[in-house]
């Protein structure tokens, strides 16, 4: 099954457009950026998953991983390929950086990707997704999985100024299919508490950091 529909020309317009927005300003912010059936059934395999699945996340590299509880208080659940439907996120993603590279030449090599859960008072603290120069992630995405969001619930992505990091560019609310995407480490961005459990896909694309035959160690 293609739930990402390869031949609808609205996927297409959607990646256009958000290489647009990359261009002449960093960061894009799309409503209803998905196909349908595939946001739909994002929906219903977040909303299945056991809470088993989900991990305390951390901050900080893999190997000096720490769960820093003033930070961050979201649970993550890592995508893999063995899915069909997280499958077809990678999918939608993978035209995303055939797109973004052919037109912005970014160079963007691999994608990972992990669904998350806030609980009700969860938050994530301003943070940029990768130091400056280190070009581990280069773009980040985030896609909001929250069929029923009213806007008085709180949990806003707030998105900061690249040049001045105490000034607010943007608040965007976690409405199911809105899609947020961004220069990894020019947009400090922090998560807002929110009222009610909250669901998104946080992913990031990298470049290829590998040199020669050697392959880059794991981040
Ligand atoms: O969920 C969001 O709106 C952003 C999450 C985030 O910043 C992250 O996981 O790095
Ligand atoms: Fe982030």
């Amino acid at each position: 099954m293609d739930l990402t529909q390869e031949r609808d020309p609205s996927v297409s317009e959607i990646y256009q457009k958000i290489c647009d927005d990359i261009y002449a300003q960093g960061y894009s912010i799309i409503d209803n950026a998905l196909p349908q059936a595939l946001l739909q059934s994002l929906m219903n395999h977040i909303a299945t998953l056991s809470s088993q699945e989900f991990k305390v996340a951390g901050t900080g590299r893999q190997d000096e991983h720490q769960v820093n509880q003033f930070v961050r208080r979201d649970e993550i659940h890592w995508l893999s390929e063995e899915r069909e439907c997280e499958r077809e996120w990678f999918h939608w993603a993978q035209g995303l950086q055939t797109e973004i590279n052919k037109r912005l030449m970014l160079g963007l090599f691999s994608y990972e990707a992990h669904m998350a859960h806030y609980e009700p008072g969860a938050f994530y603290k301003k943070h940029l997704d990768a130091f400056k120069g280190s070009r581990s992630r280069v773009l980040s995405t985030v896609l909001y999985l929250n069929p029923q969001w009213q806007s008085n619930y709180g949990g806003e992505l707030v998105i900061y100024d690249e040049h001045n990091h105490d000034s607010e560019l943007t608040r965007v609310s976690p409405m199911p299919g809105t899609l947020v995407v961004f220069l990894s480490e020019d947009f400090p961005h922090e998560v807002l508490p929110a009222r009610e459990h909250r669901h998104s896909i946080a992913g990031w694309f990298r470049v290829n950091e590998s040199v020669g035959n050697q392959i880059a160690p794991p981040q």
